[in-house]
């Protein structure tokens, strides 16, 4: 097992979110998280990546196994395409960021500060950064969005590649991004009870203020 999650309890702020979580992750499989909004996805995703800790339960893996790719992209607005790549590869200590670029096809892009890159070529990027991990536990929240058609299946294909190299992913995602063999986790029934489950725009100042 590359992660062993057993009976997490999860919070987020003050309030208790997900309880009796349990799963594990082989090498080459992919787990895709599904829940309605504020379910908890996002929640148990910054629990697995050491952001949050948990109320309860363990969770097993290698030290340094999971790279996160959080809802947002986290990129260095003054550094190019390429440099900023090259400064996660020396974080990292991986040799080459070219895989990195073609996965993602990012060449044209190459020399370009990531602040003037759009929505979607940005995500690439952001994306393309797991590559240069070389961490085997991708654990990505919304990955796809701002992705066209075509770079969505680039990412699945990517996300494919890294199974086939022994690597793992959790994803949450409300898209079907094609993995053939990636299984489902609803986490639905892990819902902390006493969580206000009703309105989804409830908890949104924005929407709650114009609605
Ligand atoms: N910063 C925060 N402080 C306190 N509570 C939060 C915070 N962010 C989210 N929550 C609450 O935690 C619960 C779980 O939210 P989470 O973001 O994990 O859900 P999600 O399943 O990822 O949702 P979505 O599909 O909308 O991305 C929700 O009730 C949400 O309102």
């Amino acid at each position: 097992m590359v992660l062993t999650v057993t009976d997490l309890a999860c919070a987020r702020g003050p309030a208790q979110v997900l309880a009796g979580v349990s799963f594990s992750l082989t090498r080459g499989e992919a787990l895709i998280l599904r829940g309605r909004n504020g379910a908890g996805k996002t929640t148990l995703l910054r629990t697995l990546a050491g952001l949050t800790p948990p109320i309860a339960g363990t969770i097993d893996h290698a030290e340094g196994a999971i790279a996160y790719a959080a809802h947002a992209d986290g990129l260095k607005a003054q550094l190019s395409v390429a440099e900023n790549l090259a400064f996660w590869a020396s974080i990292f200590g991986t040799d080459t960021i070219a895989p990195a670029i073609d996965a993602f096809a990012l060449a044209p892009l190459a020399d370009r500060p990531a602040g003037e890159l759009s929505a979607g070529q940005k995500r690439r990027l952001s994306l393309a950064r797991l590559l240069v991990t070389g961490r085997p536990v991708w654990a990505l929240d919304e990955p796809t969005v701002s992705l066209d058609t075509e770079n969505t299946a680039r990412f699945a294909a990517a996300v494919e590649a890294h199974l086939r190299g022994g690597g793992a992913a959790i994803i949450a995602t409300h898209i079907d991004l094609g993995l053939p063999t990636a299984r489902t986790l609803d986490i639905s029934p892990f819902i902390a009870k006493g969580l206000p489950a009703g309105d989804p725009f409830a908890d949104d100042p924005f929407l709650g203020a114009s609605l």
